[in-house]
């Protein structure tokens, strides 16, 4: 069976591979159609799906998108379109989030990974309109987290790591896929 899945990002791939255990997974560059930090759950499911529909093509069985975002997870959630100095709505704690989506061309499924809340100087940052992966490579000292263990990996002490946490999202979405 060939898998699409919508990033060239190696995480991604070997996520999508964890779940799609004997198949052939393999990575398409397409454009995500939302920001480059999706910011709030609906942005973040948005770029899951269109990188899940872009990526898929009658030569695969399944197509998945994931995408990467940041939340303020209180009830009254900020879109992206709220005004840039209020995007977070002035709630303190933003949480790093997860989502995926898998379709098999027809049907469209979505799943989340697990949430960390992000410490308040890389909150800061993203509130000031950055985005995670190299403000936490500027923090860190690293060189491309967001390719290897991501800030999962990092605010929990490495218990988790960015592959494990999008290969949780990517089987809760496509579980429904496989039991219907
Ligand atoms: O190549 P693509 O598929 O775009 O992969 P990406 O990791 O760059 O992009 P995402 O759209 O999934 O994530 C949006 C941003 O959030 C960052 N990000 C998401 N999850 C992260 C993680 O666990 N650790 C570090 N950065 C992360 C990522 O680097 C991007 O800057």
């Amino acid at each position: 069976m060939d898998v699409a899945v919508g990033s060239e990002n190696p995480v991604k791939r070997g996520a999508v591979e964890r779940v799609f255990e004997s198949a052939r997974v393999e990575s398409r560059r397409v454009e995500s159609g939302v920001s480059e930090q999706p910011v709030g759950r609906t942005e973040t499911i948005v770029g899951a799906r269109n990188r899940a529909q872009r990526s898929f093509g009658p030569d695969v069985a399944f197509a998945v998108g994931l995408e990467g975002g940041v939340a303020d997870l209180s009830d009254g959630e900020r879109s992206a379109n709220a005004p840039e100095d209020d995007r977070f709505g002035g709630v303190e704690g933003l949480f790093l989030i997860m989502w995926a989506a898998v379709t098999d061309g027809k049907r469209i499924e979505i799943g989340s990974g697990p949430s960390v809340r992000l410490p308040d100087p890389i909150s800061m940052e993203m509130i000031g309109g950055r985005e995670l992966g190299p403000v936490l490579d500027d923090h860190l000292g690293t060189d491309r987290i967001a390719r290897e263990q991501g800030a999962i990996g990092v605010f929990t002490g490495g218990r988790l790591d960015r592959e494990t946490a999008l290969a949780q999202a990517v089987a809760c979405a496509a579980g429904h896929l496989f039991r219907d």
